[in-house]
């Protein structure tokens, strides 16, 4: 957990358990743990190829998928925007979702625009991506999810930082979330290019696929691992964000045929 000095969340979350999990392990047995998995601990990206393909929900299912494989995980959003001090933002769906209390919000902004471009609109700082992979590093879990704001080159730091960036300083493995739909070829190819040439390999998952696809959305289940070299490692059901909790923590594990953050 953040030190509540980090955790700048305005509210707490609502009084929630673990992800999937019974009671939490004696507090010693969790400092032993944590000193055990010390430099062990995994950080996975969430990124997607756009704003609005489902990356809080992707967040949501892969902290239960690991979660029902025995570990301790945790999510960040190092910067939430659009939404006011008292409403619920990325974090708090996780928690409405999961039921984890391990998830954390770092930097809130009112303006439902690039965290760089609403810090500049309120007139306010933000941490330096340097200072944000400190904090997330300091967080105790097995695996640690963070998901960024919009698509991947969007800026969340006012010094250019992008969740490249925070990827690279965590070294954390990166999911990008795309769409199935006409379109996605190009979105996740520039997306899955541009991390290539930062020597970074990302994992697929699509974000919300209909229980019927189309044509397009059928030929791109085959054309994205073909034309990106990626296999596509989960399919989030269209109508998972709204599914409630038991239901959703039940089915997340079967939507996906791999898992980052899995040694
Ligand atoms: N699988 C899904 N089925 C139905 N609705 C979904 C699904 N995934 C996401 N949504 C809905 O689409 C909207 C955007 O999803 P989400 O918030 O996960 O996108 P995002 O990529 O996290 O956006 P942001 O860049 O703002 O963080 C939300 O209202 C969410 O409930
Ligand atoms: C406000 C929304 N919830 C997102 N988190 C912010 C998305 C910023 C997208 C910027 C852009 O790509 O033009
Ligand atoms: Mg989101």
């Amino acid at each position: 957990m953040l030190p509540a000095a980090l955790d700048t969340r305005r509210h707490q979350p609502a009084a929630t358990h673990r992800i999937g999990r019974g009671r939490r392990r004696p507090a010693r047995a969790r400092r032993q743990a944590h000193q055990h998995r010390g430099a062990m601990t995994r950080f996975v990206v969430v990124t997607g190829t756009d704003t609005g393909v489902g990356k809080t929900v992707v967040t949501a299912a892969l902290a239960v998928a690991l979660a029902a494989r025995g570990l301790e995980v945790a999510a960040v959003k190092p910067v939430q925007t659009g939404v006011g001090p008292d409403e619920p933002g990325d974090a708090d769906e996780v928690v409405r979702l999961t039921g984890s209390s391990a998830v954390h919000e770092l930097a809130r902004l009112r303006d439902p625009l690039a965290p760089e471009t609403a810090a500049r609109l309120q007139g306010v700082p933000l941490p330096l991506i340097a200072e944000v992979a400190q904090q997330i590093r300091g967080l105790d879990a097995d695996v640690v999810l963070v998901e960024g704001a919009g698509g991947l080159l969007v800026r969340l730091d006012l010094d250019g930082g992008t969740v490249i960036d925070l990827a690279r300083a965590l070294d954390a493995e990166v999911v990008v979330v795309a769409r199935e739909g006409l379109g996605t070829l190009n979105h996740a190819g520039l997306t899955v290019d541009r991390l290539g040439s930062e020597g970074l390999t990302p994992r697929l998952v699509l974000g919300s696929c209909a229980a019927e696809p189309g044509l397009a959305e059928l030929n791109n289940r085959s054309d994205l691992p073909r034309l990106t070299g990626l296999p596509i490692d989960g399919l989030i059901p269209a109508g998972a964000g709204s599914l409630e909790r038991t239901e959703f923590c039940g089915q997340a594990p079967s939507w996906f045929t791999a898992l980052p953050g899995v040694v």
